[in-house]
């Protein structure tokens, strides 16, 4: 089958309903949760503020619009490689500069979600990748690999989804081994349902903050707080990611959505 042909069944199923498309994306507003860092890790990102300019009024008789105030990492975002510190030097490793390519990819959906349920701090590990591999087929190159544990639930209210005690936060994630394993399998990026792209426990791992640590050195790419991953299969949906154009960005909040065949 030919490239061309395959785009028309595409076309063909997204008209008639056979290829559906889900939203994986959050409201994005002023109640929009934030990442709490605590003061030893350094600044915050201020929550999101919408400055109306005109409703149908006299600043604007026949129209309504505003202007925000807007964090990159905010909501259902896009991590970029220049993210972090270990992606820096990259070369095409900000929102503007990524491969437009990379935005649309096949996604594999490790669930779990029963396990997420009995323990907040629950990580991903190798053999866990393994099991589903075993079950579902390996994890193909060039494919979004994200962790389905039901957390976007939780995304009603800043306390809930951060999960935070004297402790610090308590939320799933990858090991660090697990995503040098991923790595090994040349995907493209990771992601799961949280507040960011890694473990509440994340920052005293080695390396702190693993997921953005090793996925940025390897100029691959995050997606953060997803939701609804609990309508896509295992395996063989399409992916569809792509950041705000931000020049020099480092991420940007994306409309996150999903081709799924009925
Ligand atoms: O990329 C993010 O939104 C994120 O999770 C994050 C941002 C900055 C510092 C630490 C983390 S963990
Ligand atoms: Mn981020």
């Amino acid at each position: 089958m030919t490239s061309a042909n395959t785009l028309s069944n595409i076309a063909s199923a997204l008209l008639s309903g056979s290829v559906k498309v889900v939203d994986l994306t959050a409201p994005l507003g002023p109640d929009t949760p934030v990442l709490y860092l605590p003061p030893q890790f350094g600044k915050n990102t201020p929550s999101v503020k919408v400055h109306t300019i005109s409703e149908y009024d006299e600043n604007g008789p026949f129209w309504a619009w505003n202007w925000l105030e807007l964090g990159e990492h905010t909501g259902t975002h896009f991590d970029a490689p220049s993210h972090w510190i270990t992606g820096k030097d990259h070369k095409g490793n900000t929102t503007d500069t990524i491969p437009p390519q990379n935005f649309v990819a096949p996604v594999n959906v490790i669930d779990r979600s029963k396990e997420g349920a009995a323990n907040p701090d629950y990580l991903l590990t190798v053999e866990s990748i393994k099991e589903w591999e075993a079950e579902h087929g390996e994890i193909e190159a060039g494919s979004w690999v994200v962790l389905r544990t039901d957390w976007y639930k939780r995304n009603g209210s800043t306390e809930t989804f951060l999960n935070a005690d004297e402790n610090g936060p308590h939320s799933p994630g990858p090991t660090a081994e697990a995503i040098e394993y991923l790595l090994t399998k040349n995907i493209i990026g990771w992601g799961q349902e949280t507040i960011g792209t890694d473990a509440g426990s994340a920052g005293g791992m080695n390396p702190p903050f693993p997921a953005h640590n090793l996925m940025h050195k390897a100029n691959k790419y995050g997606l953060a707080s997803l939701c609804h991953l609990d309508e896509l299969p295992a395996k063989g949906a399409i992916l569809i990611a792509a950041p705000l154009k931000f020049v020099k960005g480092t991420g940007s909040p994306v409309r996150a959505l999903a081709l799924v065949s009925k």
